[in-house]
């Protein structure tokens, strides 16, 4: 950790979440950025905790984005980041590639669950390449989602397949995040389970 005051908390339970929009064009400005918005908007309405959010919107190039994801983690101690855009074949599409470049260990599982929840929205899910993988420095650690980039894929992802009445079908990506993060020492987060339901062995559950 570089500066160990970007450890400090607002309050015990805040959760210092980066969000990093990857995308050519809506960094040129050619189209406006739809990515952040929609993170942070479903984030707002899924998680109970207080929030500090980091945002940066960047092109499609590999050492910016690992850097970024580097500094938003090392520098401003974020316990989660999330990325959206790049994952999918064409030549400019290198963010898992960039994501493993930050990353001290794969967490391959996101990557094959979103595939699958995407899968019953679109057939060219199998085009995601998108993967998560674990940062840890001296005295912190972060998770790093990659997420597609159509906008309306980051709920689709994070939140999952639900039947006319609200239950899940296929549980969403983000029940699984809140353990993740009290595994790597970050701090206990609680959503509305309305929006997400989380899932922690029973004996990692606070009363
Ligand atoms: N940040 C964004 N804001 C709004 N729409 C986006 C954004 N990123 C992607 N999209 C939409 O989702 C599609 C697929 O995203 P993808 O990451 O593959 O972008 P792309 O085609 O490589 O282009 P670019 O990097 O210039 O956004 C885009 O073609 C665009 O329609
Ligand atoms: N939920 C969901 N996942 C999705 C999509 C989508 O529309 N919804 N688009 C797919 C498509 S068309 C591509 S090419 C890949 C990679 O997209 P990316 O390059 O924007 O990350 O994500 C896939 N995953």
């Amino acid at each position: 950790m570089k500066h160990t005051e970007a450890l400090k908390r607002n309050s015990p339970n805040e959760v210092k979440i980066g969000l990093i929009s990857i995308s050519d064009r809506a960094s040129k400005g050619v189209y406006q950025d739809e990515g952040i918005p929609a993170l942070q908007a479903w984030l707002m309405k899924a998680i109970s905790n207080p929030c500090a959010f980091h945002e940066r919107l960047i092109a499609d190039e590999s050492e910016v984005i690992t850097e970024t994801i580097v500094e938003l983690v090392d520098e401003l101690g974020c316990d989660l980041v999330l990325t959206t855009g790049g994952t999918g074949p064409s030549r400019r599409d290198v963010t898992p590639e960039a994501t493993r470049d930050a990353g001290t260990r794969e967490m391959p599982g996101f990557g094959e669950q979103m595939r699958q929840i995407s899968l019953n929205f679109v057939p060219t899910a199998i085009l995601s390449r998108q993967t998560a993988v674990l940062r840890e420095v001296d005295g912190h650690a972060a998770l790093v989602i990659n997420l597609p980039g159509q906008p309306k894929a980051i709920a689709e992802t994070l939140e999952g397949l639900k039947d006319e009445n609200g239950k899940s079908i296929v549980p969403g990506i983000f029940a699984a995040v809140p353990y993740c993060i009290d595994l790597i020492g970050g701090p206990y987060i609680e959503t509305d389970e309305s929006v997400i339901k989380v899932f922690r062995p029973k004996s990692a559950i606070k009363k």
